[in-house]
């Protein structure tokens, strides 16, 4: 019998996250979801449970004994991991001239920081299996332009960018392959909080305005979905990408062109 693959994903109790864990399950993987909100997180675990084995585990990504942990707890359940997806991350809104200490230990801790911990946690276990591995991360076409207002969380994309370039190296000679996915503007609750954050920034701007602004620019003519990512996520955590290793896939309806 064919042992299933295992997959974790964080930040799933809902928005990008949860369309992924969605998605794994339905190929198959049994999928660890994960989150720092308890109550979200058990309601989605509930929710999807009829799509496969999944299970659930609350922490926090910025702290390295809580990656630690959730890939042991990972393990314990369901015997090995094949995927990591370090999904889950935080957005910051505000001029360049008023970012703050608070706010750049925040983003950088949750969205730099919190990559690095999984990648390592999972690399670590991929190695002591014996066996090869993904290791896919949540970037953004913040990652590859800048925006304004979004500084902070812009500089923090595009660490996690040179983070899955040099873990892609470093983890090739252990056939470990870490990419990362890009997606443009998918209405989640990171988004109304953004849109909310731009209409406070530049008070001449309505409720929903920026969010209209952008994805008003998008080739395709309509903003993002989680399927939309989940199905390029999908496609990172097959055999069929194999050979890719280092690369951020932009996935945004034709938005950024680089
Ligand atoms: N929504 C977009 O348009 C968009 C675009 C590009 C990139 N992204 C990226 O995709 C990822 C998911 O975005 P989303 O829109 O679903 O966000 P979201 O805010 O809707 O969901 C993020 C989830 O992560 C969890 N989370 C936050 N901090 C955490 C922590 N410290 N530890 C564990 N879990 C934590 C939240 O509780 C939430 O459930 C993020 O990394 C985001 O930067 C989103
Ligand atoms: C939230 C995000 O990464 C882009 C700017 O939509």
């Amino acid at each position: 019998m064919m042992t299933k693959k295992v997959a974790v994903v964080t930040g799933s109790a809902g928005g990008l996250g949860r369309g992924i864990a969605e998605r794994l399950l339905k190929d198959g993987f049994s999928v660890m979801i994960h989150d720092i909100n308890k109550e979200a997180l058990t309601k989605t675990e509930s929710e999807l449970k009829d799509l496969g084995d999944v299970a659930s585990f609350v922490g926090d990504v910025s702290k390295k004994e809580d990656q630690e942990a959730l890939v042991a707890a990972t393990v314990e359940k369901f015997g090995q991991l094949n995927v990591f997806v370090n999904n889950a991350g935080v957005e910051a809104v505000t001029p360049f001239m008023d970012i703050d200490d608070k706010e750049l230990e925040r983003t950088f801790k949750i969205n730099v920081f919190g990559t690095v911990y999984g990648t390592q946690a999972a690399a670590a276990q991929f190695i002591k299996q014996g066996t090869s591995g993904k290791i896919i991360n949540a970037c953004s076409i913040a990652g590859h332009e800048a925006y304004e207002v979004l500084g902070t969380y812009s500089a923090s994309k595009h660490a996690v960018k040179a983070f899955t370039h040099v873990a892609a190296k470093e983890l090739a000679s252990k056939h470990i392959t870490v990419n990362a996915y890009c997606p443009g503007v998918a209405k989640t609750k990171m988004w109304d909080r953004i849109d909310e954050e731009m209409v406070k920034a530049d008070p001449s701007l309505k409720p929903g305005e920026p969010f209209a602004k952008f994805s008003g620019e998008i080739a395709l003519g309509r903003y993002e979905t989680p399927t939309d990512v989940a199905n390029l996520v999908h496609f990172l955590a097959s055999e069929d990408s194999d050979y890719i290793t280092g690369q951020a896939i932009l996935v945004d309806g034709g938005l950024v062109y680089n």
